[in-house]
């Protein structure tokens, strides 16, 4: 986790021009790109943040520099997605289904991986920007880590609270198919990344998720005693949604959610 940050510091502070190749090209589903803010071309305002957004499964994509950071990459997303199996798997018991049965109609081996750098700078006027603004997460469970610089604050009961960074501790957030795969009983976590005037802040995110072309919604199991609150929706196309949806202050779950009176 150390060398991961620490690697991850060193691929920000990289001149611009050796970056340039990852340049955003606003595609959420290209391998690689390193951008600022979320999306600046449909932007009023800005978020005081820069990223890198690397596909890591099914297929691993990584920068080849600096030097040794693929290979860190590699071992983390690998490491993390036997954590984040084994997690679906309790869950999937918790709800009283099959232990694989999560893992199995979502097509879990062959999941989406997604791993995001955000390096936040100091900023000289932390009050009036943001890192990132209020959001949940695609995907069934995302694993934090952060340079020991506090900014994670979730949504509890209406309230924004600090989410201070523990050493060597993983964060996880639950994600939107996880609240729509349990039909409603695993909520997923509104979030944001504040800023502060000192410290620069590196947080790094590792979202796993159902395969691409998989229909994502609440598991058959659960809907013999209880009404769908999702519709199902393939998780490539929800995807584009929870985008679109992270520019307009909407949430993406509203999309998928049954209105009260259907
Ligand atoms: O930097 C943080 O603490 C939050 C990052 C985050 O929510 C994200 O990248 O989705
Ligand atoms: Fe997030």
């Amino acid at each position: 986790m150390e060398e991961l940050l620490t690697k991850s510091r060193e691929f920000h502070d990289l001149p611009v021009e050796e970056k340039a190749e990852f340049g955003d090209n606003g595609d959420p589903f290209s391998p690689i790109r390193h951008g600022t803010s979320f999306h600046p071309p449909a932007e009023d305002v800005h978020y005081w943040r820069d990223f890198l957004k690397v596909l890591t499964s099914p297929v691993f994509n990584f920068p080849h520099k600096p030097p040794g950071y693929r290979e860190v990459g590699f071992e983390y997303s690998r490491e993390i997605t036997v954590v984040a199996r084994k997690l679906i798997q309790g869950i999937s018991e918790s709800l009283g289904l099959e232990s694989n049965s999560i893992i199995d109609s979502s097509g879990f081996d062959s999941g989406s991986q997604i791993m995001a750098v955000n390096l936040y700078p100091p900023c000289p006027q932390p009050h009036l920007a943001l890192g990132l603004p209020s959001h949940s997460d695609v995907g069934f469970l995302t694993f934090l880590i952060q340079n020991g610089i506090g900014g994670l604050q979730v949504k509890h009961e209406g309230k924004w609270v600090n989410v201070n960074p523990l050493p060597n501790s993983l964060v996880v957030n639950i994600g939107d198919q996880l609240e729509a795969v349990s039909n409603g009983r695993y909520a997923s976590v509104l979030h944001r990344a504040i800023l502060n005037n000192k410290d620069t802040r590196i947080s790094l995110v590792v979202v796993n998720g159902p395969a691409l072309d998989k229909e994502i919604g609440p598991a058959p199991e659960l809907l013999e005693k209880e009404k769908p609150l999702f519709k199902s929706i393939k998780y490539c196309d929800y995807f584009l949604v929870q985008q679109k949806s992270r520019l307009s202050d909407e949430r993406a779950l509203d999309h998928i959610r049954f209105s009260s009176q259907q």
